[in-house]
């Protein structure tokens, strides 16, 4: 890592978060707290991750939101059940025509709830507790400048009940986005998990960012408060373990070129987007391309949304 990078980590990581909800509470001081979670077809995990958080309601979490990605099966049913106010994202800014992706989502989200922080968190974690939400917002609480707070975790890949790997998840992280930061934004590398969907932030941050609408979402925060705001502006806890449903590779090959293309489109000036990603199938024999689609849209921050009144 460049020596500055290296400041930085020794300044901004907390391995051993020391922090307490109750601690927290105190320190929130009129401050109000808002727990996200975006939701596609989560009906498996939705509800335990509400539960994780619900011991939190009405001290240090003001509001738990699952912001529904246009589910076709139950997860709305069950995260109210949980305890979550549960919001459809067409219902947010009817205005605006909803597009698909993790980050249309989050956007979204911004116009659904009120906290003056916000935690993401996504709803397919398995045997999650509340410190997560209490580690991601010690140090917007109690450390000045900070504006981004990032997880890390060691990340099993378990493919099956059976697999008893402690690592081999983040397969996007470690092959894309880890790489492109070294290549194209290398102050970042001392971030553990640039990818990783737990995450917290100040509204006033967030509302002045652009979202990428599909999965580049999250490098593309990471980027731009980076450039908006500087390296100090960003802080990193350890959560411990992270356990969540894994998906394919074909499926993570999408992803990862959405990933791709928010670097580029942050690093390479004029950079007109990516391609959509054609992969490979095998069919009787032949090898028959197959294109998916990547999402290589920004919306705008909310707050110019706010400013113009659309
Ligand atoms: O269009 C989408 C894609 C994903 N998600 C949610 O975003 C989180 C992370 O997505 P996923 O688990 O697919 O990403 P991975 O962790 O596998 O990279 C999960 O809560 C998904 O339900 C969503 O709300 N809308
Ligand atoms: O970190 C990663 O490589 C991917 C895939 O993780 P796994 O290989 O399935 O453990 O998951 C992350 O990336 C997504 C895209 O940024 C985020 O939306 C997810 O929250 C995060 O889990």
């Amino acid at each position: 890592m460049r020596a500055a990078t290296e400041d930085w980590f020794a300044r901004r990581t907390w391995a051993r978060p020391p922090w307490t909800a109750a601690g927290l509470t105190v320190a929130k001081a009129g401050r109000t707290v808002s727990v996200v979670l975006p939701a596609l077809d989560e009906e498996a995990t939705v509800g335990g991750v509400v539960a994780a958080v619900r011991p939190l309601l009405g001290t240090l979490v003001d509001e738990i939101v699952v912001v529904d990605s246009g589910s076709t099966d139950a997860t709305a049913a069950r995260a109210r059940a949980a305890g979550a106010r549960v919001v459809a994202r067409d219902a947010v800014l009817p205005g605006v025509p909803v597009r698909a992706g993790k980050g249309e989502v989050l956007w979204r989200s911004l116009a659904a709830t009120s906290g003056d922080l916000v935690v993401f968190l996504d709803s397919d974690l398995v045997d999650l507790g509340p410190d997560f939400v209490v580690d991601l917002l010690g140090p917007l609480l109690t450390v000045d400048g900070v504006a981004l707070v990032k997880g890390f975790y060691h990340r099993p890949l378990r493919m099956s009940d059976h697999d008893a790997a402690r690592t081999g998840g983040g397969r996007v992280t470690e092959l894309t986005a880890r790489p492109a930061l070294a290549a194209l934004r290398p102050e970042l590398a001392g971030v553990v998990q640039p990818l990783g969907g737990e995450y917290a932030a100040t509204r006033e941050l967030l509302e002045s960012l652009p979202f990428a609408a599909g999965y580049g979402v999250e490098i593309g925060l990471l980027l731009d408060t980076h450039r908006e705001r500087g390296l100090d502006a960003i802080a990193q806890v350890d959560l411990g373990v992270r356990k969540h449903r894994h998906r394919s590779l074909r499926a993570l090959g999408a992803t990862a070129a959405e990933v791709l293309d928010a670097v580029v489109r942050r690093c390479v000036p004029g950079h007109p987007g990516a391609d959509p990603l054609t992969q490979f199938v095998p069919v009787d024999g032949d090898w028959l391309p197959d294109e998916q689609a990547v999402a290589t849209t920004d919306r705008p921050p909310l707050a110019t949304l706010r400013a113009t009144g659309s």
